[in-house]
């Protein structure tokens, strides 16, 4: 039985079995018994190395079993192991020669907290969003059999992932392509919220079966010496058979179930998949985990211990599950928001796909439980499930990630704008996100929204802009989305009144003279710190779309360089709209936009990020005065 810890260590354990594991070869080269070692060893390494930097908890801790038996019997790297969502690899990690770099984990310049094909050949496709791996690892069979490799492809998803609709799109093609394929549900159950829907239930059942199956195998001796009794669980079996038959869904749709299996018992995964490995054609094994497994607290609490922070020392362990601090999150802004709005109009209806906590939505789902939809990791049901509320006059709001409404991108084109239909967004994670990375940047949701008819679009600069922006998106009887960062505001205290601002209307914070910074966001304090350098003009321009054309026209004519500045990509940005104005009316003013570069901006601290791209205060002010000094000397030259 695996070990089990109720404390995370704060001094490295020792693990003299994982010490000589730098590559898989290495765990393949030690005998079968060893692993129950290798497991005990591996989870309180990662209880240790996690709690030195913080990161995804819950999820490693669950697969401790499964990644090893895996790298145990399969030829990785040549065998493909392609894993779902990512954030349960740091197991993963550790067994493919990263052991030792595991505390620099979502750090700048260290492991990416997500498989990552540029970081080790044994991360074999890149991942961050949920569902995709099947769909790669069909890729990969498909592939290897194109090139007439011999080679396994194995997709490792959780029962979370496996919600969304890409994963039955995979599942669809490789029945129907019959390629040789080992799909692993890992099902523990959980989300990171408690997971939901049919699925989910139809899952559970299954485990209430295994365990019917395992009363029957046992009260079989005892019955069949009592004829009447067991006619009756016979009568009884056929029932249940047809309620929980494990393999119903799965194998109707052409896969080959196997399962469920404990996914902790290390012998059982062992002898299953070495005899499963090399079946031919689509394979499906079902394994029971728990999210947190080996941990009691993560175990008692797997919401609270998806991810932990960077245990401090001296520190108690309840410090490890991210707390609420002094100030406010933009978060919970948007969740005080659908409360106080859902008070004064039973219309409301708030939607999340599967980010109920990081969304700040806890409070408004026990409030207002019949308006609350958890739809599991589907957005683009979630969009469209929004436009069918509309239709019937309700005024839904979908709270959702910017990096996730990238998956619904022709729900809300095709579902909500062209039908012009009253949805508003909370897009939260908007910008830099920090620590997650590349794949979860919030950056591109103004491109993307932009260009789409019938949209509106604000930025807040701070808390109680958020929350009256969002209280003017939603008043608007159309599609209008708000976007707002990871994290906390600068502190500014909320109106209680909701007070709708004036639709397309950017706010004067300080008069300067001869520039102009039009701030779209939160990088606001940082123009203005710069402005005072500068004794620049700062505008809190709120709205990307409209724009408040009057005003830029207006600072056009006053000033002679206009700066523009976004915690968005500048290609197709904010800045874009302004230059696209300023275009189409013929104003010369020289534009200098500020905002992120053409390139994936990899995870690390949110500030530190902002920072080395010049858009933090002294970014901006040194970014302005290089841009007066050529035109200073582009006039000089005349
Ligand atoms: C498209 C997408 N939506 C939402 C998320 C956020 N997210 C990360 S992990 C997770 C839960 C995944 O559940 P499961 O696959 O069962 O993994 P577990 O954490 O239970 O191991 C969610 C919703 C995501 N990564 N991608
Ligand atoms: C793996 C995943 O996609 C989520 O766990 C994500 O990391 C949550 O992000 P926040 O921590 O910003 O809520
Ligand atoms: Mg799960």
């Amino acid at each position: 039985m695996a070990k089990t810890f109720d404390e995370i260590p704060l001094t490295r354990p020792s693990t003299p079995l994982l010490d000589r594991i730098d590559r898989p070869a290495d765990l393949r080269a030690l005998p079968r018994e060893q692993l129950h070692q290798v497991v005990d060893e591996l989870r309180a390494y990662l209880l240790y190395a996690v709690g030195q930097c913080g990161g995804h908890f819950g999820a490693g801790l669950g697969v401790v079993e499964l990644t090893v038996a895996l790298h145990y019997l399969f030829e990785t790297p040549d065998d493909r192991l392609v894993w779902d969502v990512g954030h349960q690899t740091y197991p993963h990690k550790i067994l493919t020669g990263r052991r030792e770099q595991l505390t620099s984990i979502r750090q700048q310049g260290g492991l990416s907290g997500f498989p990552n094909r540029a970081e080790s050949e044994y991360d074999t496709f890149g991942v961050g969003h949920s569902s995709t791996s099947i769909s790669a690892a069909l890729g990969m069979a498909l592939g290897a059999e194109m090139a007439g490799r011999q080679r396994r492809s194995v997709a490792v998803i959780g029962d979370g992932a496996m919600t969304a609709g890409q994963a039955f799109e995979a599942l669809n093609h490789a029945a129907h392509t019959k390629s040789n394929l080992l799909v692993i549900l890992n099902d523990n159950n959980m989300s990171i919220s408690h997971n939901v829907g049919g699925l989910a239930n139809y899952f559970a059942r299954i485990w209430a079966s295994k365990t019917y199956i395992a009363l029957r195998e046992g009260g079989k001796k005892v019955l069949s010496a009592m004829p009447a009794a067991w006619d009756f669980l016979r009568r009884t079996e056929e029932s249940m058979k047809n309620m929980v038959s494990p393999d119903a869904l799965f194998e109707s749709i052409g896969f080959n179930y196997i399962g469920p299996l404990d996914g902790h018992d290390i012998d059982e995964l062992l002898d299953t998949l070495g005899n499963i490995r090399d079946l031919k054609g689509p394979q499906l094994l079902h394994v029971y985990t728990t999210k947190g497994k080996g941990f009691a607290p993560a175990e008692a609490d797997p919401v609270g211990y998806h991810a932990i922070n960077k245990i401090e020392p001296k520190k108690k362990l309840e410090q490890a599950v991210p707390k609420p601090g002094p100030l406010l999150k933009y978060q919970d802004i948007f969740g005080g928001f659908l409360c106080d709005a859902a008070a004064r109009d039973a219309r409301l209806v708030a939607i999340t796909p599967a980010m109920c906590e990081g969304s700040g939505m806890v409070e408004f789902s026990r409030r207002f439980p019949e308006r609350f939809h958890d739809v599991a990791i589907c957005e683009q049901h979630a969009l469209t499930l929004a436009a069918g509320l509309a239709c019937e006059n309700q005024k839904p709001v979908v709270a959702i990630y910017s990096t996730f409404l990238q998956r619904a991108y022709d729900q809300l084109i095709h579902d909500i704008a062209l039908q012009n239909l009253d949805v508003t967004f909370g897009i939260d994670r908007a910008g830099i996100v920090g620590e997650d990375g590349a794949t979860h940047g919030g950056v591109f949701d103004l491109a993307y929204l932009r260009c789409v008819p019938n949209m509106i679009i604000a930025a807040p600069a701070d808390e109680n802009e958020c929350r009256q922006l969002l209280y003017t998106a939603w008043q608007h009887p159309g599609p209008a989305a708000v976007r707002y960062p990871r994290g906390t505001g600068p502190g500014v205290p909320l109106a209680d009144r909701f007070n709708a601002l004036p639709i397309g209307k950017g706010r004067r914070v300080r008069e300067g003279r001869q520039v102009a910074i039009l701030s779209f966001g939160v990088l606001l304090p940082a123009a203005q710190a710069a402005a005072e350098a500068l004794d620049a003009t700062v505008i809190d321009m709120r709205w990307v779309k409209p724009l408040d054309e009057v005003l830029i026209r207006e600072l056009a004519t006053h000033h002679s360089l206009l700066v523009t500045l976004e915690d968005h990509q500048l290609m197709a940005g904010a800045g874009s709209a302004v230059n696209e104005y300023l275009a189409a009316s013929a104003l010369t003013v020289p534009v200098l936009n500020l905002g992120l570069p053409d390139t994936f901006i990899h995870h690390g601290k949110r500030d530190v990020l902002l920072a080395g791209l010049g858009l933090d205060a002294a970014g901006i002010e040194q970014s302005i005065r290089d841009r007066l000094l050529g035109l200073e000397a582009r006039a000089a030259r005349g």
